[in-house]
């Protein structure tokens, strides 16, 4: 069932017209619904039943705290990439004992903050950043449980950005150092080896690229228990695609028939970390016609959301649905670039769409709760839109649209 669905051909999300929503929250507006991250959280925690198993939401998916709230309050754990993140998901209520810390550059700073937060590990990408880490908690007198994210070299055939698994990739570690590095990680003093962890690319719409993935580890998770190394969880990372066209990436479910039996009766806890998966199409960006700019070579239909509030269309070329919110019965069918106002040819977010639409029409773009707001910015000093969370026929404004004078409340003119 989908909680975006058109009623008297009207878009509705969950029981609430999104027309309502623009004229009470103006546009342009992200439209989160609860009760699709809600279900999407699920079928990854009810795949994993049986398993023993733990599902950290990848916060930079959609971090605002009410979607970390929700999925909190499913008994979620987290995936982070910064202290930012560490802050909102405990403002957020999550349980710092099921926070994962990923990313290459973690600071002294965001290292401290989350060993005093306690989280449940570090998924440790370098030699550097293991000898940082046993310093900084040697010093403070406790051991850090680590992870090792291990680069398998695995092609997730996706989109090159978004392709982290590759060994001219900067993440995880080469797996011709990994065995070393875990036998490292064993002997340094301020250090407890919990698990090995891997994230090979987002959007991936096979399974049989994080099946290889798997497949790698658990032969380095077996040569490593001959070593004395013994490794308590395995963390698969998260990638798993949506449907944002015509793509048919396996379900969740899907996912866990094929990884368990690659267990092979060995004792692991199965960490995902799944972020586009539970957020992406739980959301969607609401926005104004502003113009209708027909020329002789294009047709230009000027909206008031941009790539600073959706930048994935210009960066990856990503195609994301738009579609009005209602039938327009006076217009006919055109062919239209979909662009924003920002001062950037670059800036667009569907091209070449077939839509009956006028000046004054709403649109939506779909699939856009997941590297929306949390990619947005304030080029050409746009304050970032608001955002609601949509729950029955309740609406929580769950961000308030920024306004002109935050965006320059921290600067200064130089004196007289
Ligand atoms: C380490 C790590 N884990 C999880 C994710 C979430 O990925 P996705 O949104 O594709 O599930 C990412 C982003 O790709 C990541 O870098
Ligand atoms: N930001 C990307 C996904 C990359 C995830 C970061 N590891 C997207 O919008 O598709």
């Amino acid at each position: 069932m989908d909680h975006f669905d058109y009623r008297d051909g009207d878009l509705y999300a969950e029981d609430v017209a999104v027309r309502d929503l623009a004229e009470r929250y103006g546009t342009p507006l992200f439209v989160y619904s609860r009760a699709t991250l809600e279900r999407h959280f699920k079928a990854f925690d009810d795949a994993l039943e049986g398993v023993d198993h733990l599902v950290c939401y990848a916060v930079k998916a959609n971090s605002n705290l009410a979607v970390l709230n929700v999925l909190a309050r499913l008994g979620a754990g987290f995936d982070i990439v910064s202290a930012g993140e560490l802050q909102r998901v405990l403002a957020a209520g999550g349980d710092p004992a099921k926070i994962v810390f990923s990313g290459v550059g973690k600071r002294v700073d965001e290292i401290e903050l989350a060993l005093k937060a306690g989280i449940r590990s570090f998924n440790v990408e370098s030699e550097a950043e293991l000898e940082r880490l046993s310093d900084i908690a040697a010093r403070a007198g406790v051991r850090a449980p680590v992870a090792l994210r291990v680069n398998p070299d695995v092609d997730a055939k996706t989109h090159p950005y978004i392709s982290t698994g590759l060994k001219e990739n900067k993440f995880g570690i080469d797996m011709s150092q990994a065995e070393r590095l875990f036998l490292k990680a064993n002997e340094l003093p301020g250090l407890k080896v919990s698990g090995m962890d891997c994230h090979i690319g987002s959007q991936l719409t096979e399974l049989q690229p994080l099946l290889d993935a798997m497949g790698r580890m658990l032969e380095l998770v077996d040569r490593l228990g001959q070593r004395g190394v013994e490794i308590h969880h395995l963390n698969v990372g998260g990638g798993l695609g949506i449907r944002y066209n015509s793509e048919q990436p396996p379900h969740p479910s899907d996912y866990a028939r094929a990884l368990t039996p690659l267990l092979g009766g060995r004792k692991l806890q199965i960490l995902m970390e799944p972020g586009r998966a539970i957020a992406g199409n739980a959301g969607l960006l609401l926005t104004r016609v502003e113009y209708l700019k027909p020329t002789p070579h294009r047709n230009f239909a000027i909206v008031d959301a941009s790539m600073s509030e959706l930048i994935r269309p210009t960066l990856y070329n990503a195609w994301q649905n738009i579609v009005p919110t209602h039938k327009n019965r006076q217009a006919t069918t055109k062919t239209w670039d979909i662009v924003g106002p920002v001062c950037e040819s670059g800036d667009w977010l569907g091209k070449e769409r077939e839509l009956a639409i006028s000046q004054g029409d709403l649109l939506a773009v779909r699939s856009a709760g997941a590297y929306g707001f949390t990619m947005s910015s304030n080029y050409n000093s746009r304050p970032r839109p608001a955002e609601v969370m949509v729950d029955g026929a309740q609406v929580h404004l769950v961000r308030e649209r920024e306004k002109v004078e935050q965006l320059f409340e921290l600067e200064k003119v130089l004196p007289k």
